[in-house]
């Protein structure tokens, strides 16, 4: 028998990440309750579902900025080393466990260039190569390695992200699709197992959302980074994701493909905001609606 919630094939079932009986409590909200999905290990998983669902706090959650009020949170890196990221500070999860994030709003340095970003975000690899001495700085062999390293992953990023032609200009005179590029390149720059995403689409026209498309689906081809994405742009999610989880008022109503959560009731009930058993009634109204206008012409 099939299961109503249909996960990915469990048969090569690795999941990277897995969030068990998750809740968040904020006063007398109850803003995630009992909340559990696994995102399997290169593939991209998002995370959708209407306004004030609770998709940011899920991910402030994986990413270390909320600590939960129940619940388990483990992350399985590729050599096997695990992390309970609920136990851990944010720059633990980021530095130590590798999982890496960018924001709604974007947060770049305005005004370091392209190239500069990318460099500030290899600072903890370039600190470590110096001992954390000027000397290192300055004369240790390990350190210029270290250097010319961090330059040669800032030179590949910005070609992944179509940047190169940018990389002296200051970030804040990029347009604004450039800047959500740019700041997915830096993630990328230190080299994580996990990605976040909160939102990458927001605010980009059909063009630059094409190119943010690009840059996901090579992430995941040749980098082998798994990506977690919160986004409102269903294009987006329908076109790249390989697994799709829905929640609602903080609980999840649906988890599988993207096949399978569009064509799901309860997902088209919670986007449409009425009660599950109205759906087949709405849908019947909207086709109608749909073939009198289609008629007029
Ligand atoms: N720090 C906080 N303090 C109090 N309430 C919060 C806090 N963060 C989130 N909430 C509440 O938790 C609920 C879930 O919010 P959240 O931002 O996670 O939803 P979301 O699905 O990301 O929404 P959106 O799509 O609008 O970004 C909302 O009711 C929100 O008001």
């Amino acid at each position: 028998m099939v299961s109503e919630t249909m996960t990915t094939n469990t048969m090569t079932a690795d999941p990277i990440l897995k969030v068990e009986h998750l809740s968040m409590r904020f006063g007398g909200l109850m803003a995630i309750n009992d909340f559990s999905f696994e995102a399997q290990r290169g593939e991209i998983t998002a995370l959708i579902g209407p306004n004030g669902a609770g998709k940011t706090t899920v991910f402030n959650c994986v990413t270390g900025f909320y600590k939960p009020t129940m619940g388990m949170i483990t992350m399985r890196q590729k050599g096997g080393r695990e992390f309970l990221l609920e136990r851990l500070n944010d720059f633990e999860i980021t530095r130590d466990a590798k999982v890496a994030r960018t924001f709604q709003n974007i947060r770049l340095f305005s005004g370091l260039t392209v190239l500069e970003n990318l460099l500030v975000a290899q600072h903890n690899t370039l600190m470590k190569a110096s001992g954390y001495t000027v000397l290192g700085l300055l004369g240790l062999p390990g350190y210029k390695k270290a250097a010319a390293e961090s330059i040669e992953v800032a030179r590949h990023w910005l070609e992944k992200a179509d940047l190169i032609e940018r990389a002296d200009d200051p970030a804040g005179d990029l347009p604004y699709g450039a800047q959500r590029r740019l700041e997915i390149a830096r993630a990328m720059c230190t080299g994580p197992e996990v990605l976040c995403l909160d939102e990458p689409a927001a605010g980009l026209n059909p063009r630059e959302s094409l190119a943010l498309n690009e840059l996901l689906r090579s992430i995941r081809k040749e980098s082998g980074t798994s990506i977690l994405l919160i986004e409102h742009d269903m294009s987006v999610v329908m076109e790249i994701s390989d697994h799709v989880v829905v929640l609602e008022y903080g609980q999840k109503i649906s988890d599988g493909t993207p096949d399978h959560v569009k064509n799901d009731p309860k997902v088209i009930a919670a986007y449409l905001g009425v009660e599950d058993d109205e759906v087949e009634e709405v849908i019947e109204e909207i086709e109608e609606i749909e073939g009198t206008v289609g008629g007029t012409h």
